[in-house]
């Protein structure tokens, strides 16, 4: 099936190739497949810097359309390297206090960062290296696909947020909407603006708020009706390498959620809320439920420092129906953006108990990340089947578990560095961090499925006979009263295929209503032709007689050089202003016309009249049918109850 073009136009006016304000090492690798280390140990004077940029995106507008195949989720994958942007912060009231000098400098026309070595201690001063007490430290360059200044917002070059959201943020958005997974993160030192950037302020909206909010815009001012769209949203923290659900209230002791594997969607947390958002107020009501939720404690490196990695996810589902072949394309895209929790000395945050233990955690997942991140990058390791999956250490911690698909898999991910202005072994580690990073190639492809009304039908089909099967088996064992760890899982599997099952009749009514707006339209523009059709009828446009006009000599002398205009007259005429007895002959078969005229129109009038009598059928079929889906899954009732209802109902449909 083709998709209507407005499927892919609506795509086109928010879609460019990209950001193109970059001319970096990854970018130019990523189409050429070829990575360029760009860690360059320098010892050269900065002195050639000056104060730095990082320049906002020039968006291209022009149409893309997404490559897709009959079976969409086996697209072609372009592939692409991992994107990576760093961001330099301004100085604390801490860091002024102490007269901290900005080891940082970024040029705006290569997007190189260069890490300055502080200056060497007033003993150290005029001694060669080698008899230096300190540890002798060099100035280190590095180039990424952007770098963003945010060191002092007096310079011109300053990366606002909506800089960093126009530069990345808007992108990625533009890949949710062709199909593709995404996932944003950043990471830095505890301290180093990782929560500004993701979170913000509310005066000042980071990337994540911003995402929402675009997103919201594009769905209101699409285009084409035959598209329905669906946002879910979830939030989870990690903390101590547990899995905690931020959409639901804290409890004592805390209740954490296991993770599993399906063999489609890889790792996921299990019986993670997720919430559909109507629209953008509603989801910024979830991302701020989930942000008051987080773990959060105030430690000498920042008052509000995040004790936990938190991931927001939205899933954007686009259903097109097709009314001319009753075909369904869905695209599901999944926006993953993570806020890490910051890397930490103990020795700077001078942390102690349970802030000593988190800090250690939070440590352990982040050289796990490190880890997953070296292996990526390295193409031995990285790649090549089996063997090289295992080197992949995933599941060495419980971040990088959850992670594997946007580090290594399906997704087109960004990493965004956050760097401290002062501090010289932190920024390192975390500039070589970035770096290994733009190093790894994920493997993005459309998600995209193809479902005619029949499949649909025959799913929902096959789902309610395996929920009887299920039921039954359920019910059996419940008579036996044998507890066991397998009834368990039984009825998990049976509770998340009902959920499923839920989730496809709520689709199916989405599709119905799409249908039912595409016959509206048909209907008005009907109702709008018999409209004027009958007007036309009871208000016939007289006919005109043009008067019968003596020709001049001058325009007979005219006519007589001009035999083409006398042609033109005769064929473009219907009344031949010569010929007096056709003027009388033509009166009468114009009353014969019209008679005839008014035949038709009343022949029209009636199928027109059948026609909408046929449609307004239609729509009442389809009208029923939504107030039984809407009476079967009552939306304002609880889950819970409304699960047991759908069960009950299902069930009795069944029998
Ligand atoms: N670009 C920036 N402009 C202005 N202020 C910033 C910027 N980046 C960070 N800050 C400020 O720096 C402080 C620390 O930032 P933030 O809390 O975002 O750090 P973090 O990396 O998330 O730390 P942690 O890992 O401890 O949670 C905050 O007070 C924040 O407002």
């Amino acid at each position: 099936m083709a998709l209507d073009s407005r499927f892919f136009r609506h795509i086109g006016q928010s879609t460019g190739p990209g950001s193109i304000s970059s001319a970096t090492s990854s970018e130019s690798s990523a189409m050429t497949g070829i990575t360029s280390p760009s860690v360059v140990s320098t010892s050269a004077s900065t002195a050639t810097f000056v104060s730095t940029a990082s320049s906002p995106s020039l968006r291209a507008r022009e149409s893309v359309s997404v490559p897709v195949n009959r079976d969409g989720a086996a697209s072609p994958s372009p592939g692409g390297n991992v994107r990576v942007v760093v961001r330099v912060r301004k100085f604390l009231p801490r860091e002024i206090e102490r007269n901290a000098e900005c080891l940082i400098a970024m040029d705006p026309h290569t997007q190189m960062t260069q890490l300055k070595a502080p200056k060497r201690s007033a003993g150290d001063l005029g001694k060669p290296k080698s008899q230096a007490r300190g540890k002798v430290l060099d100035d280190k360059s590095f180039t990424f696909d952007n770098s963003f200044w945010s060191h002092d917002d007096e310079d011109g070059h300053y990366a606002h947020q909506e800089d960093v959201y126009n530069c990345l943020g808007e992108e990625f958005l533009d890949h949710n909407f062709e199909g593709y997974h995404t996932c944003i993160f950043a990471y830095g030192q505890t301290g180093s603006g990782k929560s500004y950037t993701m979170m913000g302020t509310p005066e000042q909206p980071g990337l994540i708020p911003r995402t929402c909010e675009d997103l919201f815009q594009r769905i209101e001012t699409s285009p084409s009706p035959d598209i329905s769209y669906n946002v879910r949203v979830s939030y989870f923290e990690v903390y101590n390498e547990h899995v905690r659900d931020l959409l639901v209230p804290r409890t004592d002791p805390p209740h954490y959620l296991r993770i599993r594997e399906s063999p489609s969607e890889g790792p996921y947390v299990k019986d993670l809320t997720e919430v559909t958002a109507r629209n953008y107020t509603e989801l910024m009501k979830f991302m701020r439920k989930g942000d008051v939720s987080r773990t959060t404690a105030s430690t000498k490196m920042n008052d509000t420092s995040s004790r936990s990695h938190a991931v927001f996810t939205i899933t954007l589902k686009q259903i097109h129906h097709d009314l001319s072949t009753d075909e369904t394309t869905e695209r599901t895209a999944r926006i993953r953006l993570v806020d890490l929790a910051g890397s930490e000395r103990a020795k700077s945050t001078e942390a102690t108990g349970a802030r000593l233990r988190e800090g250690s955690n939070i440590n352990k997942s982040l050289t796990t990340l490190g880890r997953v991140i070296a292996a990526l990058a390295d193409p031995k390791k990285g790649r090549g089947g089996r063997k090289g999956k295992e080197l992949v250490p995933y599941r060495d911690s419980i971040l990088t578990w959850l992670l594997k698909d946007s580090l290594g898999g399906n997704s087109k991910t960004a990493m965004i560095a956050c760097i401290s202005p002062a501090d010289y072994e932190e920024t390192l580690s975390t500039l070589r961090y970035a770096d290994q990073a733009k190093r790894i190639r994920t493997r993005a492809r459309v998600n995209q499925d193809h479902v005619s009304a029949a499949e649909r039908d025959a799913q929902i089909a096959e789902m309610a006979e395996t929920i009887r099967t299920l039921q039954l088996s359920v019910s059996q064992a419940t008579v036996h009263q044998r507890a066991s760890e397998a009834q368990d899982e039984k009825l998990d599997e049976y509770q998340q295929k009902v959920e499923k099952m839920q989730r496809l009749m709520e689709e199916t009514k989405m599709v119905s209503e799409c249908k039912i707006r595409q016959l509206q339209t048909e209907n008005e523009a009907l109702r709008m032709h018999l409209k004027l059709a009958l007007e036309s009828i009871r208000n016939p446009i007289p006919s005109i007689t043009i008067e019968k006009r003596q020709p001049s000599m001058a325009s007979l002398a005219d006519e007589k050089m001009s035999p083409d205009h006398d042609q033109e007259n005769r064929e473009g005429s219907t009344v031949d202003p010569t010929d007096s007895e056709a003027d009388v002959w033509e009166d009468d078969e114009a009353i014969t016309d019209e008679d005839d005229e008014n035949d038709e129109d009343d022949e029209v009038h009636h199928l027109m009249q059948a026609r909408m009598q046929d449609l307004l059928g239609d729509l009442s079929v389809f009208k029923r049918k939504l107030a039984t889906d809407h009476e079967r899954f009552r939306p304002n009732e609880q889950p819970r109850t409304r699960k047991r209802r759908a069960l009950g109902t299902i069930a009795g449909n069944v029998r």
